[in-house]
């Protein structure tokens, strides 16, 4: 999936923006201030419909406006033309668009394109909590898969549902039913999320590492989040009085970790700031690659701030790898000297960021 048109309206500092992207490369050089992460944050809408810099969605309406839009095509691997699109007002009316067909469903939109971001913040998928690293991998399985966000949904349902009944210590005759829900697509989470880590992404992302950072090896897991030994069913029943007492269900795949070690402690205790950026790039890296594998879908990858933290040698290598990839990389950085390197490339297009508008570099 490459997009070819983008068209951004009352959105951060930018009244009206069009530009049509290289389906290869897009760098975007600009001052401090400019706009340069509102426009990937504008990209980041389309797959995600959220920003990844607030949760208010009403901040990024540009200032004394109402609403905005971000409207882009995009061309698939058959030549296949497509319009996205997505709107938001201050009222929090999100209304997304699929070939001229709105629907208030925002995950209409999000399973459409797959988008990948990296910030200077990208870290926090390994310091921060495990949910982020729940996310790396479901995110992959809601692309892959087609009937994961149903059976998800379905086990969200069933967690809150539970967890309701043990805040209100009113374990009636519908806590079977909820519990062999839970049970079920329980299992099926651990079991999906087991195999894509273990038969596709390790391998993936040992293999990125090798080039990123080969002066450390790594072991990765997957902790499934209940005890060992004992099924799903039964550390339920374990944790039954505990759990009720409590008023919510302790053990199961909402509670699950991505586990990264390195000379046995964990990758976080033992990284630079830096290191830790190159492992979060292998991680997202392999995510790209078996994304394409699978699917046969490329993903547009947003790179804000690339500069930070990465030296010239690690910039280069994972700009490098993510073009073989076949992604649609869109890249920020203040000064073009940072992306020096980029000058071999012959497939790629330069915007000046400034005063709300971009220029393209001819
Ligand atoms: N809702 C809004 N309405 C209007 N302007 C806004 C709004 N929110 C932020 N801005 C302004 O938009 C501009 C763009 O900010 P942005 O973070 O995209 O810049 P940047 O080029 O990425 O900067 P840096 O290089 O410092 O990271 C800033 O000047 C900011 O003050």
């Amino acid at each position: 999936m490459k997009l070819d048109k983008v068209q951004i309206s009352n959105f951060r500092n930018f009244k009206d923006l069009s530009f049509s992207p290289n389906s290869k490369l897009n760098v975007f050089i600009g001052e401090n201030g400019t706009g340069k992460s509102s426009i990937l944050e504008a990209l980041h809408y389309l797959g995600f419909a959220r920003s990844f810099r607030t949760s208010k969605h009403k901040n990024v309406i540009k200032a004394g406006e109402s609403e905005f839009t971000v409207f882009c095509s995009s061309i698939d691997v058959l030549q296949k033309q497509q319009r996205f699109g997505i709107f938001r007002s201050s009222e929090d009316v999100c209304i997304v668009n699929i070939d001229g067909v709105k629907s208030r469903r925002a995950t209409d939109l999000v399973s459409c394109l797959p988008v990948q971001i990296f910030t200077p913040q990208s870290s926090d998928l390994l310091i921060g909590a495990p949910k982020l690293r729940r996310s790396y991998l479901d995110w992959l399985l809601f692309h892959v898969e087609h009937s994961f966000s149903v059976d998800a949904q379905n086990f969200k349902r069933s967690l809150k549902q539970l967890n309701a009944l043990y805040r209100n210590q009113t374990v009636n005759s519908n806590y079977d039913y909820w519990i062999d829900l839970f049970v079920a697509k329980g299992e099926w989470l651990t079991q999906v999320r087991t195999e894509l880590l273990n038969e596709r992404l390790i391998d993936a992302i040992k293999s990125n590492l090798a080039d990123f950072l080969p002066e450390f090896s790594f072991e990765i897991s997957y902790y499934r989040g209940w005890e060992k030994g004992l099924s799903l069913k039964e550390a339920l029943e374990k944790n039954k009085e505990k759990d009720k007492k409590n008023g919510y269900v302790s053990s199961g795949p909402h509670k699950a970790d991505l586990k990264i070690k390195s000379q046995g402690l964990a990758a976080q205790e033992l990284l630079s700031r830096g290191q830790l950026r190159m492992l979060v790039a292998a991680l997202q890296l392999a995510q790209t690659q078996y994304l394409q594998q699978a699917t046969a879908k490329t993903s547009i990858f947003l790179l804000d701030d690339i500069g930070a933290e990465l030296d010239r040698e690690k910039r280069k290598v994972f700009i490098n790898k993510l073009s073989q990839s076949g992604s649609q990389l869109f890249v920020t950085a203040i000064d073009v000297k940072q992306l020096d390197f980029l000058n071999n490339y012959n497939e790629k297009t330069v915007f000046h960021v400034e005063h709300g508008q971009v220029k393209e570099e001819i």
